[in-house]
C-alpha cells in the first residue's frame, strides 16, 4: 500500500468550495453571492484607482527585492495601526501597540492565537460568536486554544441576541478570550449598536475577559473607517489591553495580495518591546518574514493624503452599492412579488452579508434550479449582486420561500 493510503478525502470549504461549484456551472443566469469578494455593477473584480495609483508609484521606485523584516515592511505597520486606533489613541501616540504585518486578516488571526496559546496567562478557552466566519474556528483550534462560543444571533428577528450575548460572556470563565467581530459581522450582517458596545466593553470589563476584535471590514460596512472603528476604540478608552487583527483584503481590493496585520495594546513601551520580542519568535518559523508588495500598497495608500482621499471615496463607493443593492433586493420581494415574509433584516443587517434566513433545502433550491450559489447557512454576500440580477435573485428567492 502507497505511503498516503491513510489520506481521507477532506470536505470542500463551506465558502471556497461554492465558487469552485460556481466556476463548474455553465448556465448564463449563474450567481456566485459565496466568497465575500466585492464586485461592481457588471459584476466584475475591482481593482481601485487608488491602488492603481499606488502601483505605478512603486513601479517608478524601483525598489529592491529584499527581505522585509519579519514584522513586514514599517510604513504599513505606522498606516495601519493609524488608521485601526485613530490618529488621537493615546497606547498609539505612547508607544505602546506591538504590531506586526502578516499574511492578511488570517495570518493575523493565526499569529495572534498562536501568541494568545503560548503567553496569554489566564486562559487557553476562546469564545466566538455563534454563527461566525467558519474558518475561525480551526484557525483558533490549530493555534492550541479551545474554541467555545457566545451566543449571537436571534433567529426569531434575524437580529442581534443581546440578552444572550451577555449572558454567555458574564458566564464565561474569568480571564476568556472574547473573540469579537468590530464591523460587518460574518456571516450574519448583524452588529451591535454603539450603546451595546459601550456595554459589552464594561462587562468584558468587569469580567476580566480578553478581547480580540477581528476587523476586516474596516471602511466597508458604513463606508467610514472612524465608524467602523467605534468598538475598538471605545474599548481602548475604557483601558482594555486588547488584540486586532485587520484584513486589506475587503476595504482595499487586495484580496490576493494577502495584506494584513496582528497587533497588541500593551502597558508601556518597555512591555510592547517583550512583546514585540515574542512576536517576532512567533513568526520567524511559520513563514519568517511577509510579502512586500501589497504592504507597500498600502503604506503607499494611507501615508499619502491624496491616495488616502481617494482610497475613502472609493471604499463609500463600494460600501453604498452593497446597501443599494440591499434595498433593491427588498423592495422586489415585497413590491414585485408581494412576499408575505418579513425581509427587514436584508436593510437592517450591514456590510458584505445578508444572513437570509433561508434554509439549507431552499439553498440547495436555489444552486439546483436557479443556477444560484452561496453558503448552506443561508449567507449571500451582496457584493454579487448588480442591478442586472437582482431581480432575477429575487424571484428565485420568492420561488422557493412562498
Ligand atoms: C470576519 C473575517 N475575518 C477574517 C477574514 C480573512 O480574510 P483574509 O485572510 O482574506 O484577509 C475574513 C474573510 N472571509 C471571507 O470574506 C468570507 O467569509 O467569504 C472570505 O475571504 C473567506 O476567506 O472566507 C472574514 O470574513
Amino acid at each position: 500500500s502507497s505511503v498516503w493510503s491513510n489520506v481521507p478525502m477532506g470536505p470542500p470549504d463551506a465558502i471556497l468550495g461554492v465558487t469552485e461549484a460556481f466556476k463548474k456551472d455553465t448556465n448564463p443566469n449563474k450567481m456566485n453571492l459565496g466568497v465575500g469578494a466585492y464586485r461592481d455593477d457588471a459584476g466584475k473584480p475591482f481593482v481601485l484607482n487608488c491602488v492603481r495609483k499606488a502601483e505605478d508609484r512603486i513601479m517608478k521606485d524601483l525598489l529592491d527585492k529584499e527581505y522585509a523584516g519579519i514584522t513586514g515592511v514599517p510604513e504599513f505597520n505606522k498606516g495601519a495601526a493609524l488608521l485601526a486606533y485613530g490618529a488621537d489613541s493615546s497606547p498609539l501616540k505612547e508607544g505602546r501597540i506591538a504590531i506586526t504585518q502578516t499574511i492578511s486578516g488570517t495570518g493575523a488571526l493565526r499569529v495572534g492565537g498562536e501568541f494568545l496559546a503560548r503567553w496569554y496567562p489566564s486562559s487557553k478557552k476562546i469564545f466566538v460568536p455563534t454563527p461566525t466566519w467558519g474558518n475561525h474556528i480551526p484557525i483558533f483550534k490549530d493555534s492550541g486554544l479551545e474554541v467555545n462560543h457566545y451566543k449571537y444571533f436571534d433567529k426569531k428577528t434575524n437580529g442581534l441576541d443581546f440578552e444572550g450575548m451577555v449572558n454567555d460572556i458574564k458566564n464565561a470563565p474569568k480571564g476568556s478570550i472574547i473573540l469579537l467581530h468590530a464591523c460587518a459581522h460574518n456571516p450574519t450582517g448583524v452588529d451591535p449598536t454603539q450603546a451595546q458596545w459601550d456595554e459589552l466593553s464594561k462587562i468584558i470589563k468587569g469580567a476580566g475577559h480578553f478581547p480580540f476584535f477581528d476587523m476586516a471590514y474596516q471602511g466597508f460596512a458604513s463606508g467610514s473607517t472612524d465608524k467602523d472603528a467605534y468598538a475598538l476604540r471605545k474599548f481602548v478608552q475604557d483601558g482594555h489591553l486588547l488584540a486586532l487583527s485587520q484584513s486589506f483584503a475587503k476595504n482595499m481590493g487586495l484580496y490576493g495580495e494577502r495584506t494584513g496585520s496582528f497587533s497588541l495594546v500593551t502597558s508601556s513601551p518597555e512591555e510592547k518591546a517583550r512583546v514585540d520580542s515574542q512576536i517576532k519568535i512567533v513568526v520567524r518559523p511559520m513563514y519568517s518574514n511577509p510579502p512586500v508588495n501589497g504592504a507597500r500598497i498600502v503604506a503607499a495608500v494611507l501615508n499619502s493624503p491624496e491616495l488616502n482621499a481617494e482610497w475613502l471615496k472609493e471604499v463609500k463607493v463600494m460600501a453604498d452599492r452593497i446597501i443599494t443593492m440591499r434595498t433593491q433586493l427588498k423592495n422586489h420581494l415585497v413590491n414585485d412579488h408581494k412576499s408575505k415574509l418579513n425581509w427587514d433584516h436584508i436593510t437592517n443587517q450591514i456590510g458584505m452579508f445578508c444572513y437570509t434566513g433561508l434554509t439549507p433545502e431552499q439553498v440547495e433550491k436555489l444552486k439546483n434550479e436557479h443556477h444560484i450559489y452561496l453558503t448552506k447557512d443561508g449567507r449571500i454576500s451582496v457584493a454579487g449582486i448588480s442591478s442586472k440580477n437582482v431581480a432575477y435573485l429575487a424571484r428565485a428567492i420568492h420561488e422557493v420561500t412562498k
